[in-house]
């Protein structure tokens, strides 16, 4: 079955809501509609920037779609500062990532907790873009595939395989993250198709064939090509490049095989 090429723009802890604003413009109005029929284009903003984006995507009908880049594992209550699953849902996001390498270091998250995360996200009927990645002394070791095969099945703990089924994968080399160094797509196609493998030796192969595995780790539009020409890559988790409307726009137009708008 073929996978829908997905481009999610993790804008990280940039551009207020009225920056958001232009920026979903001018990749809305850039981006031909035909593009949007091949490639699957999301922006993930901070949550301040989220209801400015929903108002604007209701308003003029626009085809990208939005989500946030961090859940609560909880639905309400006493928990100052999070955001959980309902409130993302009611504000018409389609996406949320867990378990990002920033929040899994800079914000102690655990296994645990990413794989709470994970359920929460489906539980409120949003798809969570469940990233993971070896640090460099991991990949320098050689264990790069076990470590991330022990995180893909550590962060989909208890699921069912209906469920599993629409979960994103975002493979992202700690090492490659905002630092200009993109594994070659051959290192990121062996990590996504051992991934895809352990999905299938576990829930089956029609999830294994159903579940897009992402990369994610300094995309641009030089590399984006490449990238999604390997078997078991179905799109990217782009950083930095995101948020720049026109290399957006560009790698959004290459991933969907171009010519570029
Ligand atoms: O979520 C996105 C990744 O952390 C990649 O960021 P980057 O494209 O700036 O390297």
């Amino acid at each position: 079955m073929a996978r829908q090429v997905l481009i999610a723009g993790n804008w990280k802890m940039n551009l207020n809501h009225l920056e958001a604003i232009a920026l979903v413009q001018k990749i809305s109005f850039s981006l031909p509609e035909k593009y949007f029929a091949k490639v699957e284009v999301a922006v993930l903003p901070p949550f301040t920037d989220i209801r400015s984006i929903q108002t604007m995507v209701d308003g003029d009908k626009l085809l990208i779609r939005y989500g946030a880049q961090d859940i609560s594992r909880y639905d309400s209550g006493a928990y100052t500062g999070e955001v959980s699953g309902p409130m993302l849902a009611k504000l018409g996001c389609t996406y949320v990532t867990v378990g990002h390498s920033e929040r899994r270091e800079y914000h102690n998250e655990t296994d645990e907790l990413v794989n709470a995360k994970v359920k929460a996200a489906l539980k409120h009927g949003l798809t969570p873009i469940l990233c993971l990645g070896e640090r460099v002394e991991v990949r320098e070791a050689g264990e790069h595939v076990p470590h991330c095969t022990e995180q893909v099945i550590a962060g989909l703990k208890g699921l069912k395989a209906e469920q599993v089924a629409k979960v994103v994968i975002a493979y992202e080399p700690v090492w490659a993250i905002g630092t200009g160094k993109v594994a070659t797509s051959a290192d990121a196609q062996e990590v996504c198709a051992a991934l895809r493998k352990t999905l299938s030796d576990k829930y089956g192969d029609d999830v294994a064939a159903t579940v897009r595995v992402l990369y994610g780790g300094s995309v641009k539009s030089g590399n984006i090509g490449e990238l999604v020409a390997q078997e078991d890559i179905d799109g990217a988790l782009v950083g930095g490049a995101s948020l720049q409307a026109d290399e957006f726009t560009k790698l959004c137009a290459l991933a969907a095989g171009g010519p570029l708008p």
